[in-house]
């Protein structure tokens, strides 16, 4: 078989070495230019089966400059890497239809597996989908958690996959799911939300479905349903966990069958509707429990998006916090900064909230600080600090975490008596926790290492509402 002929383009040299080391080693030829320019030349000079382009090169942008490549080398597939790890950049590689994207840093293997794929695919070329988006980012992060999120709405753009987004409550589902819509092939078409945990169960199928006129008691005219509402467009299905069962069986038979028909109606109703749903339960705990259809679930389930939680994403809360900060102002709010003091504190908070949790906070703090400048202290004193310590990924000292806990205490006033107590509990709990993660969810292992017995443990771990899956 012949050689793959890879053409790199990197400026950064020691990652152009690693690279192609890499490739070399599956005997595969590598180019490397450090230029646009160069890489041009090299275009001219020679044919390539895949190109890799870093994104801010020395002398241009490697995206924005490859219109004649794209004119004149159309098949060649391009694997965009960069070290711009924004949803933006995701969504340019999508645009200029890259065949992949990897932010940095990224594990070499799932580079080399990309470019052999993209080889083989130039042999074997598909007719590519054109679909310009618009750059209008609405998400913020630049985590590598973030990034493995923005990597996959950047695959959703160009096609009509179901999507499911499982996460915790305000981690940002809804968010995602418009920016699919938005950016997608879909966007001049209507993004219809439906929360299923606001609707009384029994209205559910006629809101989703619609009715006709006297259908059931109540329906004194024809509506149309949600389903109709988002036809040509995306129908996001917010809380999905929470749809009763009778409604998830009609749901299921018209996502097999991609027709429906209004209660109380005869006509079929063909469907052209993206469906995008979201939960922050456990459907497979609901599934088990007899709760959720196991058949609805992988219907459903096509790509799975995964939110992660704020606490495991430090990193972006400063970034996310000064983001809302700037949208308060554009909203009338007076204009705010964030001291280091005000950061380091926003990033040892627990956020069970997420980042909904911290939006309403930056708002609150944006409207009652006395200062321009946001410190440690006008967010304790904004009363919102939370009673618990938390331990960030990255590591705190002991001392560090009782300090912020009795400053907490202090800003807000509490009698000097209930303090103790309170202190007890908020390290109980990142003991528990810790311990629990310690023993890998196995509770008598956790008592056995805490030296009590289990049902104590059992006790304390429902008292503090810590479960197998909250223990990080
Ligand atoms: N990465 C982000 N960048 C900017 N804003 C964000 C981000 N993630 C979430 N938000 C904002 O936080 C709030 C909560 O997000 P969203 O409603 O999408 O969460 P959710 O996971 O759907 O919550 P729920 O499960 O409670 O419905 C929204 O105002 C949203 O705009």
């Amino acid at each position: 078989m012949k050689k793959i002929k890879v053409l790199l383009v990197e400026d950064d040299a020691s990652i152009g070495v690693v690279i192609s080391a890499g490739l070399a080693a599956e005997d595969i030829d590598v180019e490397i230019c450090d230029s646009v320019a160069m890489r041009d030349v090299a275009l001219s000079d020679d044919e390539y089966d895949v190109m890799i382009t870093d994104v801010i090169l020395k002398d241009s942008d490697g995206i924005d400059s490859l219109g004649s490549v794209k004119e004149r080398h159309g098949d060649m597939p391009i694997i965009v890497i960069s070290a711009q790890n924004t949803l933006d950049t995701a969504v340019r590689a999508s645009e200029i239809e890259a065949f992949e994207y990897f932010p940095k840093p990224f594990d070499l293997n799932d580079l080399v597996i990309a470019v052999k794929q993209a080889a083989e695919r130039r042999q074997y070329p598909q007719q590519p989908e054109r679909g310009l988006v618009e750059a209008n980012m609405p998400m913020v992060g630049r985590s590598a958690a973030m990034q493995e999120v923005y990597r996959m709405v950047a695959r959703l753009l160009r096609n009509d996959l179901s999507v499911l987004i499982l996460g915790e409550s305000g981690t940002g589902k809804e968010l995602v799911a418009e920016a699919i819509h938005n950016l997608g092939q879909r966007k001049t078409g209507p993004f219809v939300a439906v929360n299923m945990a606001a609707i009384p169960a029994e209205l559910i199928e006629a809101e989703l479905f619609g009715h006709e006129k006297g259908a059931f008691t109540g329906a004194v005219g024809q509506s149309i349903g949600r389903f109709e509402q988002a036809q040509g467009g995306t129908l996001f299905l917010d809380e999905i966990g929470d749809m009763p069962k009778h409604a998830q069986t009609r749901l299921l038979r018209a996502l097999q069958s991609g027709v429906i028909s209004r209660i109380g109606g005869k006509a079929s109703i063909r469907l052209d509707v993206r469906i995008i749903a979201a939960t922050h339960q456990n459907l497979e705990q609901q599934i088990a429990a007899g709760k959720f259809r196991e058949d609805l679930y992988y219907r459903l389930n096509v790509v799975p998006i995964n939110m992660p939680p704020l606490r495991d994403r430090p990193d972006d809360i400063g970034l996310l916090a000064r983001h809302f900060l700037q949208m308060a102002a554009k909203e009338g709010l007076p204009e705010r900064q964030l001291d280091d003091s005000a950061v380091d504190l926003l990033t040892r908070m627990p956020w069970r909230g997420n980042v909904r949790e911290l939006k309403n906070l930056m708002y609150r703090v944006a409207l009652v600080s006395r200062e321009d400048v946001i410190s440690e202290a006008a967010i304790l004193q904004s009363g919102e600090a939370s009673d618990d310590v938390a331990f960030p990924a990255g590591g705190c000292s002991f001392e560090a975490a009782v300090s912020q806990f009795l400053a907490n205490h202090k800003n807000r006033g509490h009698a000097k008596e209930k303090i103790y107590p309170r202190a007890l509990a908020a390290f109980e709990v990142p003991l528990l926790k810790m311990v629990m993660k310690q023993a890998r969810g196995n509770q008598l292992k956790a008592a056995a290492l805490l030296g009590i017995n289990r049902n104590t443990l059992r006790k304390k771990l429902t008292e503090y509402g810590i479960g197998a899956n909250n223990t990080g």
